[in-house]
């Protein structure tokens, strides 16, 4: 048995202009996916996934009526939702060169789901590096990242960059543009994090913005001037003292930039009222600046502030349900000690299914 586990994150600039080839800094925070792998003496592949709610419902599964899980959900939508952990399976097989290898898989996850802290690369990371262990083969972070990379691309249908997968095999801050991928010095950001309990649709979201680009030069506009604040930002980033507490100036000019960057997106078409709520409630609490984090649509906001009046304020802001503080997580993925009393054989809540 093996466990590994991986960061999710918040983007600090640059969401969606990622896709099209201008930088983002995401930086990865302390809430984990964690991923029990146990190889299997056949070809099949048994999923529990314990956390797993789509939308509101929750997906039961049952392992004991043979291949075909007994859900109380369409098919299509148990596929989208198992999509990730099957192509992180096929990467690790693939790097193993093992492509009948079964696996009896259980995720846990702290990390809210489609909800803008990229809990799909966290579970596709953790499960590549716990499935490729569990195979003998040891991969980089860098090699996972990739390998995460081509999955989430796989199961997004090609609308995926390279940002959530790195910054969750690396931790800490990182900056991505295009296939350059590289981690950079960041101080301990103050990061607080505003969950509205909901979720947005990744896909959905991401083709809507490539239809603005195509159709409205000011669209195209927007998602370079994306790029400009990224390039803005970063330089702020470089000149901070990575060991010490970010300076007042520093978070105040940062702070900005998220601003300005979740006006872009809104115009994007990719807040929402909640979103756009939270975002209002963290600046009137006295946070530096707000801005929504991920894909959007609903899920989360990170703002800036170094005291606990954002959380507080937060807290009593309607359509907020649940609100954090979330430190940068400098350990990307990691090999996690396995329980003692290990019970990690699917029960009646798994998926099981041939290869
Ligand atoms: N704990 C989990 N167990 C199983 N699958 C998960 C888990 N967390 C995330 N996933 C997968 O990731 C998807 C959400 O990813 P996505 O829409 O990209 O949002 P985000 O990455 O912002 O959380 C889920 O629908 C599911 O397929
Ligand atoms: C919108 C996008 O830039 C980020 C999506 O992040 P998340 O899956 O919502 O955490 C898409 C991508 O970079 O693949
Ligand atoms: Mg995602």
């Amino acid at each position: 048995m093996t466990v590994s586990s991986a960061p999710g994150k918040v983007y600090l600039f640059g969401e969606h202009a990622v896709v099209y080839g201008e930088p983002a800094v995401p930086c990865a925070v302390e809430r984990r996916a964690t991923v029990t792998v146990s190889l299997r003496d056949d070809d099949h592949v048994r999923v529990r996934a314990e956390d797993l709610s789509l939308n509101g419902f929750t997906v039961e599964y049952s392992g004991s009526t043979g291949d075909r899980p007994d859900v109380n959900v369409p098919a299509p939508l148990v596929e989208a939702a198992m999509g990730y952990i099957d192509a992180a399976v096929e990467q690790a097989r693939d790097a193993a060169d093992a492509p009948d290898a079964g696996f009896d898989i259980t995720v846990e996850s702290d990390i809210p789901l489609g909800a803008g802290l990229g809990s799909s690369a966290a579970v596709v990371v953790a499960g590549i590096d716990a499935a490729t262990r569990e195979l003998g083969v040891e991969l980089s972070p860098r090699e996972i990242a990739d390998r995460a990379y081509k999955a989430e691309y796989e199961v997004q249908d090609g609308q995926a960059s390279r940002a959530d997968t790195f910054c969750s095999a690396m931790g800490g801050a990182v900056r991505v543009e295009g296939d350059d991928c590289r981690t950079i010095d960041a101080p301990a950001l103050p990061f607080v994090i505003g969950f509205d309990g909901g979720a947005g649709d990744t896909g959905a979201l991401v083709s809507g913005v490539r239809d603005l680009r195509e159709q409205y030069d000011f669209a195209a506009d927007t998602v370079s001037t994306i790029g400009d604040i990224v390039r803005r930002g970063e330089a702020l980033l470089a000149d901070a003292d990575p060991d010490a507490d970010p300076e007042e100036a520093l978070l105040d000019e940062l702070g900005r930039f998220m601003n300005f960057n979740h006006g872009l997106l809104e115009a994007l078409g990719v807040s929402s009222r909640s979103l756009d709520s939270m975002v209002w409630a963290a600046r009137e609490a006295g946070a530096y600046g707000a801005k929504l984090t991920g894909a959007g649509g609903g899920g989360c906001i990170v703002a800036l502030d170094p005291t606990p009046e954002t959380q507080t304020g937060l807290r009593f802001t309607p359509g907020c349900e649940d609100a954090f503080r979330a430190e940068l997580a400098t350990e990307g993925v990691r090999l996690e000690e396995p329980p003692t009393n290990a019970d990690s054989t699917a029960g009646d809540d798994s998926v099981e299914e041939s290869s």
